[in-house]
């Protein structure tokens, strides 16, 4: 059992730098930052438009490659990592849920939950499956296809796709984007059970201060690095945050 205190680091960058293009052009999009992202726990990454935060995590989730710095998942440095062994990682260790739902269309509900495992060749957990289908309220969608379901309903099968391998950490990029409130709440709550009552690691990247709230902590970034962090957020204390990068233009 992990416990709130733990400093084992499902994931994380250290000294991360990613540079896009050269020369005159070149943007200095992190620069330098170090941050883990606590197993057990749920961790936002806030900060304004522009300032690094997907490219934190598809660097820290080994869907993008940094310019200097090491990204690690667990204890295993991603840039050791050939093409191959990245995608093995990526596949077996590493969850997604995406703005934009992502499921396959002619596969119903249930297959869908159970495509990463299908694709790695192994059956997972029956127990751990079902538990799943249980926590995101989808057992009696099963045999249904996601054009059957509203959009809140995917984005849980989603949620439960990514846990299905029990991966070290799942992130979730604007997880809420594409949803009205309602069902965005439905698939924070969601996440937040998942790390709270199945031990699982969640790192999740938002514009939502109310999005926010449902993490155990935020971590801010402006113009590339890392400025601030907050335990235990409100979504008030979130939005007085973000208005202070407003205020002075980005940099705290
Ligand atoms: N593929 C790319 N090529 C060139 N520049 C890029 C690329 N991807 C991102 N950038 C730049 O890197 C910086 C950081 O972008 P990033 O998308 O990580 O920020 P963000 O905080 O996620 O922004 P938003 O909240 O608007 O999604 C921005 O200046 C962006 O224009």
């Amino acid at each position: 059992m992990t416990t709130a205190t733990t400093t084992r680091h499902a994931a994380g960058v250290a000294d991360a730098v990613k540079v896009y293009g050269s020369g005159d052009t070149a943007v200095r999009a992190l620069d330098g930052v170090s941050v883990g992202f606590p197993a057990g726990r749920f961790t936002a990454i806030m900060g304004p438009s522009g300032s690094g935060k997907s490219t934190l995590m598809h660097c820290a989730a080994g869907l993008d490659t940094l310019t200097s710095g090491v990204a690690f998942i667990g204890d295993t440095p991603l840039s050791t990592l050939d093409d191959r062994r990245l995608t093995l990682l990526r596949r077996d260790r590493v969850g997604f849920v995406f703005q934009a739902f992502n499921l396959i269309p002619t596969l119903t509900v249930a297959e869908n939950i159970t495509l990463p495992l299908d694709l790695a060749g192994t059956k997972g957990s029956r127990e751990w499956i079902d538990a799943l289908v249980d926590v995101v309220g989808l057992r009696d969608r099963l045999h249904h296809r996601p054009a059957e379901l509203s959009g809140g309903q995917q984005q849980r099968v989603a949620v439960a796709r990514a846990f299905a391998g029990r991966p070290d950490v799942v992130f979730a990029d604007e997880p809420t984007g594409n949803l009205d409130s309602r069902s965005g709440e439905e698939v924070l709550n969601l996440l937040g059970r998942a790390v709270r009552r199945m031990d699982r690691t969640v790192v999740m990247v938002t514009h939502d201060p109310v999005a926010a709230a449902h993490a155990d902590e935020v971590v801010f970034l402006a113009d590339g690095r890392l400025v601030d962090r907050m335990e235990s957020p409100t979504a008030d204390k979130v939005l007085d945050r973000m208005k202070a990068f407003d205020a002075k233009g980005g940099r705290s």
